[in-house]
């Protein structure tokens, strides 16, 4: 070592699938870069793997690979742990020991965070160690840093993000080609986008852990998987976007975090959305947020939220800051909770709703519906009507209103007699109010 050198910080792996494998290789392709930009060599110790003789992307360097995560998460001289395997066990258990044991920790367990984060983050701050996590959200995409750090100064009164790249590629190839959800899985399936079982993706158990992690770090509050709304995208049917499609609108799988003099809300569903929006333009299964501040007003954050190599670059980026701490011997800005807000059932977050309704093309038909509507506090934007000989459709667009009003306007209209068919319900965003 040349005088002034420092000792290398050493890095275990825990995890070698396709983001694990990533980051091992990039370790090793970009060692001289990292070192400059660290001030000291990173050097990799350690992969723990599932199975020794396992196929893997990458070639881990001799001697490196174990099956014993514990015991490497745990080893005296690892600084930084980079955890990559996923899910809630033996990920929090790793997790806790390496901090436990002094080593600071990067991890993209979006669903490990928004169950158990403030067990976490505790025990980080306990330990005096880091725990960073931009790779859980929108994958490559810095947005968990800027909500950290860049607008620690501003005032984040709403998120609003396409967080899940399965949903808006299948969402956008409905849009695009007219199939229906089925079919459009199919094809995300056959491409590599969605799992074998995609319900995480599809139901939106993915996008609403996110949005548990956004709402904490937007509104310094702890937000929980367990307080988000989710609706997934499996019951949007053909008819749902062709119907956006007439109102200029696209649908979205969107998570929604916003602050309201009430508290905050966090939610995940299929909305509708004017194809103005900057969101309406995030195709394929790129992911973007959007992210509105008193202060700063409008940003967006765009990129690809998925992928073995583009999230390793949200946790090499990570393990670069984590790395300059230790040797600053500090450690970066910790969990931030104190304005603990509380979180609103989804019944009182305001919507609005787009709402298609086949009905007896009749005298006073029009009347009954927007009494309906009224008879629930529910005002009306735009009502169109088309003719279609013994029968009409009605789309009806209303003003914000409590999502519970909305619901129980949607019951009644199902149960009226000139009712034919309610044929599609559907949340509306970022239009004009
Ligand atoms: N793939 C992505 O696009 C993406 C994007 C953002 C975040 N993430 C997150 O990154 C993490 C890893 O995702 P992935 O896509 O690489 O998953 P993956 O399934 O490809 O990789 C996980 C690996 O961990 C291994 N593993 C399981 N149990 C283990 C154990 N006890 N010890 C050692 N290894 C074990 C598995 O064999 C597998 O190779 C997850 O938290 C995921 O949510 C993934
Ligand atoms: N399954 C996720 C991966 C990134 O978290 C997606 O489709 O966006
Ligand atoms: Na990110």
């Amino acid at each position: 070592m040349s005088e002034g050198a420092k000792r290398p910080l050493k890095v275990a792996v825990l995890g070698c699938g396709s983001v694990g494998s990533q980051v091992v290789r990039l370790l090793g392709e970009q060692a001289g870069d990292l070192e400059a930009r660290v001030g000291a060599p990173v050097e990799l110790v350690g992969v723990a793997v599932r199975r020794l003789d396992g196929p893997r992307d990458v070639e881990v360097p001799d001697g490196l690979l174990t099956t014993d995560a514990l015991g490497l998460a745990t080893r005296d001289d690892v600084d930084l742990v980079v955890e990559v395997i996923g899910g809630i066990e033996p990920a929090r258990s790793l997790i806790l020991g390496a901090l436990e044991n002094g080593a600071s920790v990067v991890t993209a367990n979006k669903a490990l965070l928004a169950e158990d984060g403030p067990t976490l983050f505790e025990a980080a701050a306990k330990a005096g160690r880091d725990l960073y996590y931009e790779a859980a959200v929108a994958g490559a995409i810095p947005i968990l840093r800027p909500l950290r750090e860049s607008l620690a100064g501003d005032k984040v009164t709403r998120v609003l993000g396409i967080v899940n790249g399965t949903t808006n590629f299948i969402l956008d190839k409905m849009d695009t080609s007219g199939a229906g959800f089925s079919e459009a899985l199919e094809e995300a399936q056959e491409l590599g986008y969605a799992e074998a079982d995609p319900t995480a993706d599809v139901e939106g158990f993915d996008a609403a852990a996110k949005a548990a992690i956004l709402a904490s770090l937007a509104f310094h509050s702890r937000v929980t998987a367990a307080d988000v709304y989710r609706e997934g995208i499996s019951e949007v049917t053909a008819a749902d976007v062709a119907s956006a499609r007439e109102m200029a609108s696209v649908v979205k799988l969107l998570a929604i975090c916003e602050l309201s003099p009430q508290g905050v809300s966090a939610r995940v569903h299929p909305a509708m959305i004017p194809r103005s929006h900057p969101l309406a333009s995030v195709h394929g299964a790129y992911n973007a947020v959007f992210v509105e501040s008193e202060a700063a007003g409008q940003l967006m954050f765009y990129g690809p939220g998925a992928g073995g190599s583009p999230t390793a670059s949200a946790v090499l980026g990570d393990l670069v800051t984590v790395a300059r701490n230790r040797l600053a011997d500090t450690r970066g800005a910790g969990e931030s909770a104190y304005a603990d807000r509380a979180v609103l059932p989804m019944g009182e977050t305001l919507t609005r709703y787009h709402v298609a309704i086949d009905v007896d093309d009749k005298a006073g038909v029009l009347a009954a519906i927007a009494q309906a509507f009224a008879d629930h506090g529910v005002s009306l934007q735009t009502v169109r009507q088309q003719g279609r000989g013994e029968d009409a459709e009605l789309v009806v667009v209303s003003h914000e209103a409590r999502d519970a009003q909305l619901s129980a306007t949607v019951r009644a209209l199902r149960s009226m007699e000139i009712v034919r068919e309610v044929t599609s319900v559907m949340r509306v965003e970022g239009g004009d109010e």
